[in-house]
């Protein structure tokens, strides 16, 4: 089974553009859940221009299914995950100001670095995941982190698959098919969607989980969220 976990960063995007708490980011989480959706992921990025921080803490009493934080384990990003204890932290190599996550680690040169980082969560009893590219070396150098699980940047494959080519898949199978070998669980994310979502889920053995927020959200303008999430469930079925 592939869990659904919905980014909802696009959600505090637009709260903070009027700078109340319209829409509230804590009901479109409960409601998330309740209309299926199986875990929240959230990606705070150091100038908090949409999660803040706050909400991090906020969201531990609200999130009752999988909660996923993302983003640079610096040291303040360290304090608040180890802070709200979710139930997986995903890695990601995203430098500041940088206006979506555009690279998996290098996980061969950063790999002490991200075994450290790993261990701490780790013995925190939460789940770690790291972002990668589809590159066999890279998944390689994740398995020695001691990382539970990859998340593949599924960017490239996106890409692909909008301009018309379904060979985009095959660099993501071959990293599926070594992550499973080396004991790797795996997620995956980053601008899939109603369009793509099914051919990905069919073709990647063992995939646990994706989050997807970008095309959820602005999908769920015209078809609704409740209809969106659970389009997305029977996709991943
Ligand atoms: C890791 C990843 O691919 C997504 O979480 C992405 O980073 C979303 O972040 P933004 O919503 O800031 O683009
Ligand atoms: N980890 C990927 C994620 O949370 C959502 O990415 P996107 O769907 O907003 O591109």
């Amino acid at each position: 089974m592939t869990k659904l976990s919905v980014n909802i960063n696009k959600i505090a995007t637009l709260r903070n553009a009027r700078g109340g708490n319209v829409p509230d980011l804590l009901k479109v989480a409960t409601d998330i859940q309740s209309f299926g959706g199986q875990g929240i992921t959230i990606h705070p990025r150091p100038d908090e221009r949409h999660i803040r921080y706050q909400d991090a803490r906020d969201l531990k009493a609200i999130v009752h299914t999988e909660y996923n934080i993302e983003g640079n384990p610096q040291h303040n990003f360290i304090d608040l995950v180890l802070e709200c204890k979710p139930d997986q932290v995903t890695l990601v190599p995203d430098a500041i100001g940088a206006i979506t996550s555009s690279a998996g680690w290098d996980t061969i040169n950063n790999q002490a670095y991200l075994a450290e980082v790993i261990q701490e969560f780790q013995r925190n009893g939460i789940r770690t995941s790291i972002f990668v590219d589809p590159v066999l070396e890279m998944i390689e150098g994740a398995k020695k982190t001691g990382t539970d699980r990859i998340e593949l940047y599924t960017e490239a494959f996106a890409h692909e698959y909008d301009l018309g080519n379904k060979n985009g898949i095959d660099p993501y199978v071959k990293a599926a098919e070594l992550a499973n070998e080396l004991g790797l669980g795996i997620n995956a994310g980053h601008d899939l969607s109603l369009e793509n979502i099914q051919f990905f889920k069919q073709n990647i053995p063992g995939l646990l989980e994706v989050s997807i927020g970008h095309a959820l959200i602005a999908e769920a303008l015209y078809l609704g969220l409740d209809n969106v999430v659970n389009m997305y469930l029977n996709k991943l079925k």
